[in-house]
């Protein structure tokens, strides 16, 4: 794992920002894994500024999200669907049909998980995944005790998440119970992975990822397994 230490927030977003663009601008058919929570918004609002000032587009790539809550209408305003519309694909040239998150609103959830599935092999793996860390080393929403073999699944979410993810919603309350997410071998067929881990709160998931153990009570460290991935920590996340 190649370690990039940053001074703070705007920096990791800024490197992020260096690496997708480098992705799109070097793949003929680029393909982009990515992530919602309070880690890449930053990123995104460099890329909306980089395609504003024409330096990149995005009609040829198609991403694919990590995870979306089960039970939130596409339209829900605490949805990925439409995080990621408000802070991605609104303002951007990408084809509607080149964007895909997984369905929480789906009838028959296990089909949908396969459906995902199928499609992160159609037209994947992605060139670049961009994944955030949870506090309790969660990668999408692969929680602790996670099966590092698992692909796209349904997954109850920790009580651990829901809490933290409590400050996106009114009440903790309204944090849905349970999500679909790419499974840890999914994620891990990327080609490369950027983990983006910015702020103190991340410090001891960083810390603990460090180690370098794989152990699937902690999901970040399934990463260790893999060739080509990327750290980038900003000081308070490191922990200096
Ligand atoms: O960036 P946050 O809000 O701290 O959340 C950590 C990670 O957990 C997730 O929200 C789970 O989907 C990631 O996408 C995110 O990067």
């Amino acid at each position: 794992m190649d370690i990039v230490i940053v001074k703070n927030y705007i920096e990791m977003s800024k490197y992020a920002a260096g690496l997708v663009g480098d992705c799109i601008r070097n793949e003929e058919h680029p393909v982009l894994g990515l992530a919602t929570g309070g880690t890449p918004i930053g990123l995104y609002q460099l890329l909306v500024r980089q395609y504003r000032e024409c330096l990149l587009s995005f009609k040829n790539v198609r991403t694919f999200n990590l995870d979306e809550y089960i039970g939130l209408d596409p339209t829900h305003s605490k949805s990925y669907h439409r995080y990621m519309q408000e802070h991605l694909f609104s303002h951007i040239d990408i084809p509607r049909d080149q964007t895909f998150i997984p369905d929480g609103m789906a009838a028959s959830l296990q089909r949908e998980c396969r459906h995902y599935e199928k499609l992160l092999k159609k037209f994947g793996p992605p060139d670049l995944q961009i994944l955030g860390i949870g506090e309790n080393g969660h990668i999408g929403f692969n929680e602790p005790g996670s099966d590092f073999d698992g692909h796209t699944h349904v997954i109850r979410l920790a009580d651990s998440t829901r809490e933290a993810n409590a400050r996106y919603f009114q009440s903790l309350n309204e944090v849905p119970t349970h999500a679909i997410t790419m499974g840890v071998k999914s994620i891990l067929r990327s080609k490369k992975i950027v983990l983006l881990a910015s702020g103190e709160r991340k410090a001891a998931a960083v810390n603990r990822l460090l180690e370098g153990k794989p152990d699937p009570d902690f999901p970040a460290s399934a990463l260790t397994q893999h060739q080509n991935v990327v750290l980038v920590v900003d000081q308070q996340a490191f922990g200096k």
